[in-house]
C-alpha cells in the first residue's frame, strides 16, 4: 500500500473514531482550539507587555502602575484560559481514546465468542490476544494527539492571518516556514509508515511465539527444546528490536528538523523584523510578538507529526481488528425452543462436513453420516484415529455446522434452535479438559442459575469426583490454578464432566472425556450417568470410546472409518460383522492390558482413596447431602435398560460409599458388568 493510501485510510480511521465518540471529541477539540488561540494571544500579549511596560521601564526607569496591573492581568487571564484549554483537550482526548479502546476490545472479544470453532482453529491464540490488546491500542494511538493536531491546524491558520495583519514581510516568513513544517511532517510519516507497520506486525508475532512456547512448556521441556524455543523467540525478539530501532532512527532524524524549523523561523523573523523596524514599518512589540509566536509554535506543530506518524500503525491495528469483526461464519441461532423433558433424542441425517480455510477450500472429513441416539440410550462412537469422531461430537454440540444434511435434537434441526435451547439441553465434554483458574465451585457452577452447592455435589458424585474434592483442603472453595494445574489429569477430566452434569443436560456428548481416568472409575462414571438418582435425570449419551469397558456399556456402537459409518449395532454384533471393528477393539484391549501391567504398581494409595469411592468413606463437607437418601438410588427401577450389570456396579459403588465397602467389591461388580456386556 502506498503511503498516500495509508494516510487516506488513516484519516478514515480517525473519522470512525469521531463518529463513535462525538462528545469527547468535541470537548477535546474545543479545549485544543482554545489553547491554540490563546497561545497566539500569548505571543501578542507578550509583545504588548514588552512594548508598553518593558521598553518604557528601560527608557524612563519607571512604569505606570495601571499598565503593570493590566499587563499582569492579561498574562494571568491568558494563562488561566490556556489551563482550561489543556484540561479540556487532555480529558477529552483521554476519554475518547480509552472509550474507543474499551469499546473495540469488547467488540473483538464478543466476536471471538460468536465465531465458530473452525475460525478459532485457523487463528493462533497469541494473535487473538494481540488483536484484542496491542492492535486495539495501536488503532487508537493517534487519538491522544489528534484533537491537539486539529487545534494546531486552527492555530496555524490564525497565526498566518495575524502575521498578515501585523506585517506582510514577516508574514512571508510564516508562509515559508509553516508549509515546510507540514511538508517535513508528511515526509516523516511516509518514512515511518512501513517501519511502524512492520514493528506492529512483529509485536503480534512475538506474542504468538511466546504464547505457543508457554502453552507447550511441557513438550518443550520434555523434548529438550528449551534452547531451540529460546532461539525461536530470540529471533523474533531481535527482529522486533531491529524494527523498533529503525522506527527510532527515523524519529531521531526528523525530530531535530521539526524542532529546528520554528527556531529558524524565529531567526528569520528577527532579521526581517529588524529590517522592517528600521524602515519604520513595524513597532518593536510587533517584532517581539511574531518572534515569540514562532517560538511557541514549535511544540504544538509536533502534534501534527505525531498523528501522521501514528496513522500507519493505526491502519494496521484497525485492519487486524476489522479482520476479526468482519469475519464470517457466525453461529446464527434460530427461534425454536425445546419443550421436552427427560433424555433427548439426537439424530444425524446424511451429514457431510469439511474443515475449510478462509477461502472455503477443504477436504471432506465426514460423508453421509447417519445414526440415532434414542432418548436415554448410550451410543458409542468407535473408529480409527482421524475417522471423524471428534468432528461428530463438535457437530452434535453445534460447535460447527454440517456442510449438508441435518443434525436434530428431539426432531428439531440444531440450526433452528435458540442458543439457550441447545446449551440447556446438551453438554459436550471435550477431549482436552479445560479448567478455569477459579475454585472448584466456580468451575462447576459457572454462575449458572439454579446450579447451587447441592447440584454441584450431585454432579461431582455422578462424575465420581466427590471423593477427591472432599479431600481437597477447602473442598468446593479450593482454587485449582491456571488450567487446573493443581489437579491430576483424571481429576481435571472428572471436574469437567461434573461441570457438564451440573446443568442437568438431556444429552451428554463425551469426546474421549475419561481418557485420563482409571478404567474402573470410567466405567463407574458411565454407569452412573445412565441412571436417575431422584434429583438428576438420566441423559442420552453419545460417547467417543476407546476402551472395551466403555464400549461394552453402550446400547449401540457406531463404527466409523474415514468419515463414513461402516457399521452399527451392539458390540457383540459388530465383533462378528465388522472385521475392522474387531481388529480395532482387540488393539484397544491389548493396549489397555499393556498399560494396566505397566501401571499395576504405580497407584498412589491416596489418589486411589480419592478416586475410588469404595476405598474409603469419603464424607464430603457439610454441603453434601449425606446418608442413603443422597446416594444414587439402587435397584432395578433406576437401572439403565441395556446393561443391568453396570447399574448394579454403580449402585454398589454408591451405596458402598456410605457403607464403607472395599475395592474388591467394586472390582467384582465391574468384572461382572464386562462379562454380562
Ligand atoms: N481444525 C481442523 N482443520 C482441518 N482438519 C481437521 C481439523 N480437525 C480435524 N481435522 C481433520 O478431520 C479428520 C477427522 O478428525 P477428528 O478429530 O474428527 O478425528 P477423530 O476420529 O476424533 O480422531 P482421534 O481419534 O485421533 O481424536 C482428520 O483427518 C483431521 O485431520
Amino acid at each position: 500500500m502506498t503511503s498516500g493510501k495509508v494516510l487516506a485510510k488513516g484519516f478514515r480511521v480517525l473519522g470512525y473514531a469521531v463518529r463513535d465518540e462525538p462528545h469527547t471529541f468535541a470537548v477535546s477539540v474545543v479545549g485544543s482550539v482554545l489553547f491554540s488561540l490563546l497561545t497566539i494571544a500569548t505571543a501578542f500579549v507578550s509583545g504588548r507587555v514588552v512594548g508598553k511596560i518593558v521598553l518604557p521601564a528601560i527608557d524612563h526607569g519607571h512604569v505606570a502602575v495601571g499598565s503593570l496591573l493590566l499587563g499582569g492581568l492579561a498574562i494571568l487571564a491568558v494563562s488561566l484560559g490556556k489551563i482550561v484549554g489543556i484540561l479540556g483537550r487532555r480529558l477529552g482526548a483521554g476519554a475518547m481514546q480509552f472509550n474507543l479502546q474499551a469499546k473495540y476490545r469488547r467488540a473483538v472479544t464478543r466476536r471471538y465468542l460468536r465465531l465458530p470453532l473452525a475460525w478459532h482453529q485457523r487463528h493462533a491464540t497469541g494473535t487473538l490476544l494481540s488483536n484484542a490488546n496491542a492492535d486495539v491500542e495501536a488503532a487508537w494511538y493517534p487519538i491522544a494527539p489528534f484533537p491537539f493536531a486539529v487545534g494546531t491546524v486552527v492555530m496555524l491558520v490564525a497565526a498566518v492571518a495575524s502575521l498578515f495583519v501585523t506585517d506582510w514581510a514577516m508574514a512571508l516568513v510564516g508562509v515559508a516556514i509553516f508549509p515546510a513544517l507540514l511538508g517535513v511532517n508528511v515526509a516523516y510519516s511516509r518514512r515511518m509508515s512501513p517501519r511502524i507497520a512492520k514493528a506492529q506486525q512483529l509485536r503480534a508475532e512475538v506474542s504468538a511465539v511466546a504464547h505457543e512456547s508457554f502453552d507447550g512448556a511441557l513438550v518443550v521441556k520434555t523434548m529438550g527444546r528449551e534452547a531451540s524455543e529460546t532461539e525461536r523467540f530470540a529471533d523474533k525478539a531481535v527482529q522486533l528490536r531491529d524494527a523498533t530501532i529503525r522506527v527510532g532512527r527515523v524519529r531521531a532524524l526528523f525530530d531535530p528538523v521539526l524542532d529546528a524549523l520554528p527556531s529558524l523561523g524565529t531567526l528569520a523573523v528577527l532579521i526581517v523584523g529588524g529590517w522592517r523596524y528600521q524602515q519604520g514599518a513595524v513597532r518593536v512589540d510587533e517584532v517581539v510578538s511574531v518572534a515569540f509566536l514562532f517560538t511557541v509554535l514549535a511544540f504544538p506543530v509536533r502534534a501534527i507529526g505525531w498523528v501522521l506518524a501514528e496513522l500507519p500503525r493505526s491502519v494496521v491495528g484497525w485492519e487486524r481488528i476489522r479482520h476479526v469483526l468482519d469475519a464470517e461464519g457466525d453461529t446464527v441461532y434460530g427461534e425454536t425452543a425445546l419443550t421436552g423433558t427427560g433424555p433427548a433424542a439426537l439424530s444425524f441425517r446424511d451429514v457431510d462436513f469439511a474443515y475449510t480455510d478462509e477461502e472455503g477450500n477443504g477436504q471432506r472429513v465426514l460423508a453421509g453420516v447417519t445414526f440415532d441416539v434414542p432418548p436415554g440410550r448410550t451410543v458409542a462412537l468407535v473408529g480409527p484415529t482421524g475417522s471423524g469422531k471428534s468432528t461428530i461430537a463438535a457437530l452434535a454440540a453445534r460447535l460447527v455446522d454440517p456442510g449438508s444434511g441435518a443434525i436434530e435434537v428431539d426432531g428439531v434441526d440444531l440450526r433452528e434452535l435458540t442458543q439457550d435451547a441447545l446449551s440447556d439441553a446438551a453438554a459436550l465434554v471435550a477431549q482436552v479438559p479445560f479448567v478455569f483458574d477459579d475454585t472448584v465451585r466456580g468451575n462447576i457452577t459457572l454462575d449458572r442459575a439454579g446450579v447451587d452447592d447441592d447440584a454441584a455435589w450431585r454432579a461431582l458424585r455422578l462424575a465420581q469426583a466427590d471423593g477427591f474434592v472432599g479431600h481437597l483442603a477447602d473442598g468446593l472453595d479450593t482454587t485449582v490454578g491456571e488450567r487446573g494445574t493443581s489437579l491430576s489429569g483424571g481429576q481435571r477430566q472428572r471436574l469437567t464432566i461434573a461441570r457438564a452434569l451440573a446443568g442437568a443436560p438431556r444429552l451428554l456428548v463425551l469426546d474421549d472425556a475419561t481418557s485420563a481416568v482409571d478404567p474402573r472409575v470410567e466405567a463407574a462414571i458411565l454407569a452412573s450417568l445412565r441412571r436417575a438418582d431422584g434429583a438428576t435425570q438420566p441423559a442420552s449419551i453419545l460417547v467417543v470410546a476407546y476402551r472395551r469397558a466403555t464400549i461394552a456399556l453402550a446400547d449401540e456402537v457406531v463404527y466409523l472409518e474415514r468419515g463414513r459409518v461402516v457399521a452399527r449395532g451392539t458390540h457383540t454384533e459388530l465383533l462378528e460383522t465388522a472385521p475392522g471393528y474387531a481388529d480395532l477393539v482387540t488393539a484397544y484391549e491389548k493396549a489397555e492390558e499393556e498399560r494396566e501391567r505397566e501401571h499395576a504398581f504405580d497407584v498412589d494409595p491416596l489418589d486411589l482413596a480419592a478416586d475410588l469411592p469404595t476405598t474409603a468413606p469419603t464424607t464430603p463437607p457439610a454441603a453434601v447431602p449425606a446418608g442413603p437418601s443422597a446416594a444414587v438410588p439402587a435397584g432395578p427401577s433406576a437401572a439403565g435398560p441395556a446393561v443391568p450389570g453396570a447399574v448394579g456396579a454403580h449402585a454398589g459403588s454408591s451405596s458402598a460409599r456410605s457403607a464403607g465397602a472395599d475395592d474388591d467389591d467394586l472390582d467384582d461388580r465391574l468384572d461382572e458388568q464386562s462379562v454380562s456386556a
